[in-house]
């Protein structure tokens, strides 16, 4: 339903997490992903990462959980970041400039992955370095599978962002797995795990690059982190 006055849909047609964002900052966040995003460089060590002149955001989590088709969703651009259904497709770190205003990173995954084991050490050795010691990281956005929820790995991943005081949020994805009720019970379990961890953004995303849900809080989010427009570097 379309509100005749000011023709933008009323809240009975939007999604509740939309509910909470003014529509100004939801155009923010389109706008700042309609623009150019191009993919700037793999890393394969932390010498070969690019200088840290922009603010960054990545996006972690374990492999397959969707990082790469979350990076396709936001951008809206089907092949930028390789999506695979065989876990341990990402083993770089994989650079994204939004705009010239911000780099988005799609890192490698880390607990199961298809993938020599010597291959695996060293991309965790890679992404753990990176994850503690990165300047210009502002935010990662760590995401957890909705229908698997929190593992040990996560938990490790936490715990050293945590320590190393560099804030994260939790992004629960493939939400058009679950039914409406089994989403909201992994999301109320989710943000119970997160509330007394220092680093951790209080408020948890719920995501599907599928279906695209929650495309445009997750834009906002990232948005509220870029260079301002009238900064961007070209
Ligand atoms: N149903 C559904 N499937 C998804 C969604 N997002 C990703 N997938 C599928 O999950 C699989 C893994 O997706 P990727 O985006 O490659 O996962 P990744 O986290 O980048 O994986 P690695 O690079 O191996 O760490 C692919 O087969 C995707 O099609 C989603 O929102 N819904
Ligand atoms: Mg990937």
């Amino acid at each position: 339903m379309v509100n005749p006055v000011t023709e933008t849909p009323t809240s009975e047609h939007m999604a509740p997490e939309e509910e909470i964002l003014s529509q100004e900052d939801i155009e923010r966040g389109r706008l700042l992903f309609a623009r150019d995003v191009d993919f700037m460089r793999s890393a394969v060590s932390l010498e070969t990462l690019p200088p840290p002149d922009l603010p960054e955001v990545c996006f972690a989590g374990r492999s397959n959980v969707g990082k790469s088709s979350l990076i396709n969703a936001l951008t809206n651009r089907k092949g930028l970041a390789r999506a695979s259904n065989t876990p341990g497709r990402t083993r770089e770190l994989n650079y994204f400039n939004v705009d010239g205003r911000l780099f988005l990173v799609d890192l490698p995954g880390f607990g199961y992955a298809k993938a020599s084991k010597s291959d695996i050490a060293r991309w965790q050795i890679l992404t753990k370095a990176y994850l503690r010691g990165r300047a210009g990281l502002r935010r990662v956005f760590l995401l957890i599978d909705s229908r698997h929820g929190i593992k040990p790995s996560d938990i490790e991943v936490m715990e050293m962002l945590d320590e190393a005081a560099v804030t994260y949020q939790l992004v629960l994805t493939k939400t058009d797995k679950l039914k409406k009720g089994q989403l909201e019970k992994v999301y109320k379990a989710t943000q119970k795990r997160i509330k007394k961890r220092p680093a951790a953004y209080p408020n948890v995303m719920k995501t599907s690059s599928e279906k695209k849900d929650g495309l445009d809080s997750l834009r906002a989010e990232i948005a509220d982190l870029a260079l301002p427009e009238n900064l961007a570097k070209k």
